[in-house]
């Protein structure tokens, strides 16, 4: 009995988008989906139960953050991630690559696995495919994800080619290793930006065979034509009836690409850390809250919002909060750039389900920049 069981419910008229529906031992996801990223085990700022209202169907945490603090034994001991943190639906945890390898000089990489410094304390760690399947069937997530490598861009060609057959073997020991059998495993595509080294990739694991698959070593400072042009080739020779995830990505524009790409799954920081730097994103564009022209300002935050603050909130208000560093400023802020975000996956599953998806892209680019 695998894992999760996925459905494609409706592929939209005119572009590779598609309406999915995808069942977890903690839930059923209707996608395409956002996930708040909820790194030490908080979405920050939120409480479970705020996640719920704001329409959170599946949350992310991250292994290495969880394995050097508070550790996944631990966590294990407590009855893993769902129960430690209180959230009963759907959980992924990736699988430490990415920030492994963005600890920079302090990891080296050999065919075993990365040797690391933990970026707290500076002491000495191994992360291996194997481990880092213990570490997360200690967590618990309903998905977890294989140990890769997340080449740094740009790369030379014939880095990226050797760190995709390294990314590969360890997928295959993720596999063999991987013992739960109520957790699924996804495999991660690298292969930089380089079309047939992304499909080799990508060819490679559906060999080994995976129950889900997603796009890594994107959103790693390359332009955005480039991000696109590599969702656009990929997606159509991952299997159509399995979950398509891209990881790390993105701003809104890039979850309407990603889905238009045909993609069903998408984290990123960007709505949770903008939030606290209060960056807030609106149907008409991005709110810099701390600007002076909003000192005085009595309107919702985005008058076409309707979520919990912007039905009861100023922009004056949210503003003085902002500057003044209260806590509260944290929260509503996250709040609302959340419920955007999830929001505008709902409005992107209706559009799908109505075959107008193509409409509903051009209609979110022409009202962007109109503030
Ligand atoms: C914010 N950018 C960004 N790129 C990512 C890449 C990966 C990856 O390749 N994991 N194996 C994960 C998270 C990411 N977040
Ligand atoms: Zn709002």
């Amino acid at each position: 009995m695998p894992a999760i069981d996925f459905k494609v419910i409706k592929q939209d008229g005119t572009t590779a988008a598609r309406l999915g529906s995808l069942t977890t031992p903690h839930g059923t996801i209707a996608t395409p989906i956002f996930m708040p990223v909820g790194t030490q085990a908080t979405v920050k700022a939120m409480t479970p139960e705020e996640l719920r209202e704001v329409g959170a169907q599946i949350i992310l945490a991250n292994t290495y953050h969880l394995y050097i603090r508070p550790g996944h034994e631990l966590v294990g001991r407590l009855g893993g991630l769902h129960e430690f943190m209180h959230w009963p639906g759907p959980i992924l945890t990736d699988s430490g690559g990415f920030q492994v390898f963005s600890l920079g000089e302090l990891r080296k990489i050999t065919e075993d696995g990365v040797r690391f410094q933990s970026h707290l304390d500076g002491s000495y760690h191994f992360i291996s495919p194997e481990n880092a399947m213990a570490i997360q069937e200690a967590l618990g997530g309903d998905i977890i994800m294989c140990f890769d490598e997340c080449p740094p861009y740009p790369s030379e060609y014939a880095y990226v080619e050797k760190s995709l057959g390294l990314t590969t073997r360890w997928a295959r020991r993720c596999k063999e290793s991987h013992a739960r059998t109520d957790q699924a495993l996804f495999g991660i595509v690298q292969g930089g930006m380089h079309r047939e080294l992304r499909e080799r990739s990508a060819a490679e694991l559906m060999e080994i065979g995976f129950d889900g698959y997603a796009l890594g070593g994107l959103s790693v400072g390359e332009e955005k034509e480039l991000m696109y042009e590599v969702m656009g080739y990929c997606a159509p020779v991952l299997p159509v009836d399995q979950p398509r995830y891209v990881m790390g990505i993105g701003a809104p524009e890039d979850l309407i690409e990603g889905i238009h790409a045909g993609f069903d799954m998408f984290d990123c920081v960007m709505p949770t850390r903008n939030a606290r730097n209060g960056m807030l994103f609106t149907s008409f564009g991005r709110v810099n809250i701390k600007g002076a022209a909003y000192a005085e300002d009595r309107s919702p935050l985005d008058p076409e919002c309707g979520c919990y603050v912007c039905k009861n909130y100023s922009r004056a208000y949210l503003r003085h909060l902002y500057r003044s560093g209260e806590i509260l400023a944290s929260r509503l802020n996250t709040w609302h750039n959340l419920h955007y975000y999830l929001n505008l996956m709902t409005q992107a599953r209706e559009a799908i389900g109505a075959g107008r998806f193509g409409e509903f892209r051009k209609e979110f680019y022409a009202k962007r920049f109109s503030l």
